[in-house]
């Protein structure tokens, strides 16, 4: 059976007052919870990651350098992540790749990086509005996940997000249907490219204005292994019902 995966990634929101709401969430969680992610910013990795060990949720970054080490100002290695005792890190949000030109080959050599470091990559992938009302989904899909995922893939090592970018902060959701086309889609591509073990065991989430009130809908989806959350996971109230809802499914 597939991992069940509920990411939560706060972007750049919070300081170390809202480590609080990792607490408050551990508190809401249900008695057995799928995986729990939480990606707060870098600053509270350590933090957070202490925080979190007691109540088995798992914290991750929400990017990292492309280069193990070197001359990159500001920027945060793979094996930095993992030393704060995080365990996973997200990789080609669609707000990196838009804000900072990243291609799918950067992509592909920070998820590499991930690996290299022992963590799992969250691979994002995903539309734009331009390209969903073109008809050109499923091949700007294919071409982000042929670009982005290194070979090696498996299903430790790895998650798919797929996060529609006209969903992102919107309260736009895809009907239940594009959302298995596309989640379907992707299954078929992983079995291809990583085999059928892999690529059937590769969990899948769906992001974009994940709320409590459609989590459950969405979780239909047969490869729908969970989601990636960002507005909602802000608060303890607002994410609990999505894990539950997800433990359910
Ligand atoms: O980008 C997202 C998660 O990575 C989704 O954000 P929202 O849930 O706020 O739409």
């Amino acid at each position: 059976m597939r991992a069940k995966i509920a990411a939560g990634n706060w972007k750049m929101n919070g300081t170390a007052a809202a480590l609080s709401e990792l607490d408050a969430l551990a508190a809401l969680l249900p008695a057995t919870p799928p995986t729990v992610v939480l990606c707060p910013p870098a600053p509270l990795l350590y933090r957070a990651s202490e925080a979190a060990r007691a109540h088995g949720i798992a914290i991750g970054a929400q990017d990292c350098h492309m280069d193990a080490s070197g001359p990159f100002t500001g920027d945060i290695s793979a094996t930095m992540v993992a030393d704060t005792g995080a365990s996973h890190v997200i990789v080609g949000h669609s707000e990196r790749r838009d804000a900072h030109e990243e291609t799918n080959s950067d992509v592909r050599a920070k998820a590499r990086q991930a690996w290299a470091a022992g963590l799992t990559a969250i691979i994002c992938i995903g539309e734009s509005g331009d390209d969903r009302a073109a008809n050109n989904t499923l091949d700007i899909i294919a071409g982000q996940l042929a670009g982005s995922l290194p070979d090696g893939a498996t299903a430790t090592n790895t998650v798919i997000a797929y996060e529609p970018i006209w969903a992102i902060g919107t309260g736009k959701v895809p009907t239940l249907a594009e959302i298995i086309d596309v989640h379907d889609f992707i299954r078929t591509r992983l079995c291809a490219r990583c085999g059928a073990t892999e690529g059937d065991g590769i969990p899948l989430l769906y992001g974009g204005s994940v709320k409590p009130d459609n989590a459950r809908t969405i979780f239909k989806a047969a490869n729908v292994d969970g989601a990636l959350v960002g507005g909602a996971s802000l608060k303890a109230s607002d994410f609990a019902p999505i894990i539950t809802a997800l433990s359910q499914s």
